[in-house]
């Protein structure tokens, strides 16, 4: 089975296009028509799962972009040489997928959809209203000199590029970036990905690929009218296609295009005027049947074959009130199997070694703030999370943020790593102001995060979510030395021989791991934990301890919201404490422990005086 799954798809690709090249050479001018409209559809679906299978922004602008290359034909095609005519509708389409990706591609799920269908009616729209106003006719001849089986091979070329790009873009790291943002846009932007600029970049390509297949399919129709080139439909079927095949790997939307033409073939020759009927009906049975398509079926069974064991439930631990080494619930099934983070303390040196030279500023706990805070504020609505705070983190020091559920810790840290931008006030950082930056402009200077809620790429193998960081910090890496830092990373934090483990599997202790493991691939400055050590039992919070003491010896700068106070005590140099989005106390960790007002306000009395 393995075997068929790793060569499978190459040979279900391969195998198809040789099978269909052999139409023109065998069959009919029927079967030659039937194998242009199959390969026109693999084209169009394989190049809109291209972007929308990885990133999960569904598009129902591909008849704007096929609509484009036909009439770009209509227009050019009896003017200029067909090459530069193919050349031209595809800048076209270049230029049009810029302007809108760069517009749209900020908006997400249903507003995407709805706006990708909304500018394929505006295009239908303005080229009607051309035709009927400027060109008074409705639509143009086209009289081009090439035939069925010359449009069929230009049809196989497009295919085979659209598969060889597909395959180069899922190596690279583009490729995993967009199964990041698919995952999870905002981890990543906290890994450092340019998300706008990853989505353009592959939202162009797709639509390129489908320019191109309209222009080249022009030539089929001797008339072409705006209703004809820009037919909704098209959008539709190359959806449903996709998702029957399933979008998510690059020979899916084959599975799905090939039966599917063929059956719309039947439909439209027995029920020419039930055929959207008909339509929507595979649609809803493919969403609700296959929603992964059939490849997700293959892939099921793969996960099936190569599961060591029934997969551990995730348990996520609570945040709340302070807790004194409290036995957390996220004890897990597969942990006592990992090494535990405390046995890789030679590694963590040796791991983070390089940076041999800010261990010694680190040290000097004295100098220039790493992180200054200045009035810092935001709301939500009537709330003011955060009301005018302001505190320094001295380089190579750990500082707790702690106070009572809700007094704005989690959004203060939200407004250093840029995930919100803030109202008022200043963020400096290593000697630069940052207030307002992009998440992974944040990363980019220095500052790795994790979050409160564990944020896993579930459907990425631990080495790949640490991948994902490696490969778009500020100083990328990439190929064997980036896998290689992956595994020492994982190693690190106790996930050592786990890399290939889908991250969906693990435990929430272990997914706790790996999202430490992915913040340190950052290689920051300045480490934000939120919570990190909540939910663990003894045992693991003794762990957890020792891992961040480590990280701190190694020169790492912490501020770390927390609720465990063991923790904070034997970690925190300093201590802010926050209550209804201010700083209520700011300094050494035994003094601000024992402020009265504190006790009043967070502690209560007992933990005070433990
Ligand atoms: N996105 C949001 N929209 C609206 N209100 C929010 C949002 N995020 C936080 N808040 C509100 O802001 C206040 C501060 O929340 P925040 O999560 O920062 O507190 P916290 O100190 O981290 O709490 P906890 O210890 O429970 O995690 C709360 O009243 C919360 O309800």
């Amino acid at each position: 089975m393995s075997a068929i799954l790793r060569y499978g798809p190459a040979a279900l690709v391969s195998g198809t296009l040789a099978a269909l090249a052999l139409v023109p050479l065998l069959g009919s001018d029927y079967h030659v028509a039937l194998a242009v409209a199959v390969l026109s559809y693999i084209v169009l679906a394989t190049a809109w799962a291209l972007f929308s299978g990885p990133t999960g922004y569904v598009s129902l602008a591909t008849v704007a972009f096929f609509g484009i290359g036909a009439y770009t034909v209509a227009v050019l095609g009896e003017v200029l040489p067909w090459p530069v005519v193919l050349l031209v509708a595809a800048l076209i389409g270049l230029v049009v997928a810029l302007v809108v990706g760069l517009s749209t591609l900020r908006l997400s799920g249903i507003y995407f959809v709805v706006f990708s269908f909304g500018l394929a009616e505006l295009i239908r729209q303005l080229v009607t209203w051309y035709e009927v106003n400027v060109g008074r006719s409705v639509g143009r001849y086209v009289f081009l000199d090439i035939g069925q089986t010359a449009i069929f091979w230009q049809l196989f070329g497009l295919a085979v590029a659209v598969f060889v790009v597909g395959w180069l873009v899922r190596r690279s790291r583009l490729g995993l970036a967009l199964q990041v943002i698919g995952e999870d846009e905002t981890v990543a932007r906290h890994c450092g990905i340019d998300t706008t600029r990853a989505k353009l970049a592959l939202f162009a390509v797709s639509s390129v690929f489908i320019t191109v297949t309209g222009a080249v399919m022009a030539p089929r129709w001797t008339y072409i009218d705006p209703a004809i080139a820009f037919n909704p439909l098209v959008s539709f079927q190359v959806v449903v296609m996709a998702l029957l095949g399933g979008a998510g790997v690059l020979y899916g939307p084959l599975l799905g295009a090939v039966p599917l033409v063929l059956l719309f073939d039947v439909i439209g020759a027995n029920f020419p005027n039930h055929f959207s009927i008909l339509l929507g009906l595979v649609f809803v049975v493919v969403v609700y049947g296959l929603p992964r398509g059939v490849a997700g079926l293959l892939g099921r069974a793969n996960s099936i074959e190569h599961r060591a064991g029934p997969p551990s439930h995730r348990v996520r631990g609570e945040g709340g009130s302070p807790r004194s080494g409290e036995t957390g619930e996220g004890a897990s099934r597969g942990y006592a199997d990992a090494p535990s983070p405390g046995s890789h303390a030679s590694s963590v040196r040796s791991d983070l070694s390089p940076r041999a030279g800010r261990r010694e500023t680190c040290l000097d706990v004295s100098g220039e703030p790493l992180l200054e805070i200045v009035d810092l504020s935001k709301s939500f609505g009537g709330v003011r999370a955060v009301d005018g705070v302001s505190f320094q983190v001295a380089r190579g020091s750990i500082v707790g943020l702690i106070g009572p559920n809700g007094s704005g810790k989690t959004t203060a840290l939200n407004l250093i790593s840029g995930l919100i931008p803030p109202r008022g006030g200043a963020i400096r950082f290593d000697g630069a102001e940052i207030t307002g930056l992009r998440s992974d402009r944040i990363v980019h200077r220095g500052i790795a995060r994790t979050f409160q809620l564990v944020r896993v790429l579930d459907e990425l193998t631990c080495a790949d979510n640490v991948m994902a960081a490696i490969a778009f910090r500020r100083h990328p890496s990439w190929g064997e030395k980036a896998r290689h830092r992956a595994a020492t990373l994982l190693a690190r934090v106790g996930l050592a021989g786990r890399d290939e483990e889908p991250a969906g599997r693990l435990t929430y202790i272990d997914s706790k791991r790996l999202e430490l493991a992915r913040a340190l691939a950052l290689d920051p400055k300045l480490l934000l934990l939120d919570e990190w050590l909540a939910g663990l039992n003894p045992t693991e919070l003794q762990e957890g301890i020792a891992l961040i003491a480590s990280l701190k010896r190694d020169g790492l700068t912490i501020v770390m919201v927390e609720h465990v106070m063991d923790a904070i005590r034997s970690l925190c140099d300093r201590c802010v404490v926050m209550n209804t989005g201010r700083t209520i106390a700011d300094g050494g960790t035994a003094e601000v422990l024992a402020a009265p007002e504190v006790v009043r306000a967070y502690l209560g009395g007992g933990d005070a005086d433990d």
